[in-house]
Formats: C-alpha cells, structure tokens, sequence
C-alpha cells in the first residue's frame, strides 16, 4: 500500500519541518481548492511551488476546482507526479490533454454522489482513478465504506479490459478505516488528519503501509 499523506492538515507556519516529519511518504498529497468547486480554499500554486522545492517526494496534486485547464500548467513541478481532476469540473477531455501534453500522470476522480460509470468515456486515459471517501472540501471527516464498492468494480474493469491505473482513496483513512481499503484492492491511500495530528508521523505512515 503507497500512502499520500495531505499536508491540508499540516501546520503551515512550519511547512518544512512538517515535510521532514513524513519523509517515508510515497507521494505528497496537495488538496487544491478554489471556493467555488468546493466550498472552501486552500493554498494555490506560490505555496505548492515552495512545497515541490523543499523535498525529494513526488507531487499528487487534487485539483477540486471548476476550471481545472487554467490551474493545470500552475502546478507542472519537477515534483508532480499526477495531477487529478474531477470529471464533474469543467473542459474534462481537454484537461486531460493538457495534463499528457506535459508529461504529467492524469488523475480523475469522482465525488461520493457521481456513479462510477460517469468515468468510463475518459477511464482509458486516466494513470490514476482517485475514488472520493468524503464529500471535497474539507480534512477530518468521517470514511464513507460503501464508496469501497466502486473500488471493487474498478479491480475489476481494470483487469478484464487491461488497463493499468492506480486506484487512490481520498478521506478520512485512518488505522481503523486502513483494512477495508486494502482488502477492496487500493493502491494509494491519502491520509491528511490520522498523520498529521500524530507525534510520530514516520510511524503513522509505516503503520497504514
Ligand atoms: O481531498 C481532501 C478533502 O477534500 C483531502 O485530501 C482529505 O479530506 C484528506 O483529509 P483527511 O485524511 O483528514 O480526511
Ligand atoms: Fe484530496
């Protein structure tokens, strides 16, 4: 099991000691929002250019914004890994082009309330399918399990037709909900508030994977 721990819940007066403290992350999970997406903001591309200067850990950036094509090439560090995009945003087919046009690994994801057949048109492109376990915009809510069955369907799809995309979990993982995700067949768990309210944040990380 890769984890992504979300630094949403990091103390940002203090980012870099907050990125030393998860060093043993697989991927750094960046939650972008833009207050009408979702009803909230979070930080934009200045703070997640510091944040892709400060270490050595690939990017996993969450775009929860209406118009992902503008943000898209704000976020194209040395760092980024992937760069997901909800498929309920707009311009979904040409983001997804300009996400590939910059050698970057295309994220899609999808709200609890949208059916997974709502990504099949696009799943064919997608390095990544990132399966939402909260409804977006905010840290320290509460695992929803039945999303675990559009996990399950995608172990699936993915098998019988070949594909090879990462299956991510996004929200309210913790040691308790940690299993059930293993056992449903994900790939990547992000983790924001279990590892970030912890001391030993190296240990939290060990223990999900
Ligand atoms: O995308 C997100 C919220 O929209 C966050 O990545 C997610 O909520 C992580 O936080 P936590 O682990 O505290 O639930
Ligand atoms: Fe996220």
């Amino acid at each position: 099991m890769k984890v992504a721990p979300s630094i949403l819940t990091a103390d940002f007066t203090n980012l870099k000691e907050e990125l030393e403290s998860i060093k043993n992350a697989d991927y750094i999970h960046l939650d972008i929002m833009d207050g009408h997406f979702v009803p909230n903001i979070s930080f934009g591309p200045a703070i997640s250019k510091k944040i892709s200067e400060n270490t050595d850990i690939d990017l996993d950036v969450h775009l929860m914004v209406w118009q992902p094509l503008f943000w898209v090439p704000k976020f194209a560090f040395k760092r980024t890994k992937y760069i997901t995009i909800h498929i309920e945003s707009d311009d979904v087919k040409e983001t997804i082009e300009a996400i590939k046009e910059l050698e970057i690994g295309v994220g899609l994801s999808i709200k609890p309330k949208t059916p997974l057949k709502d990504l099949y048109p696009y799943i064919k492109k997608a390095d990544l399918i990132l399966i939402m376990t909260v409804e977006p915009g905010f840290g320290g809510q509460s695992f929803m399990e039945d999303q675990l069955t559009k996990v399950k369907e995608l172990v699936k799809y993915r098998e019988k037709n070949k594909l090879d995309f990462m299956i991510e979990v996004d929200g309210g993982i913790n040691d308790e909900t940690i299993d059930a995700c293993r056992e449903a067949g994900v790939d990547i768990v992000v983790a924001g508030s279990y590892i970030f309210n912890m001391k030993n944040r190296k240990e939290g990380i060990e223990s999900l994977k």
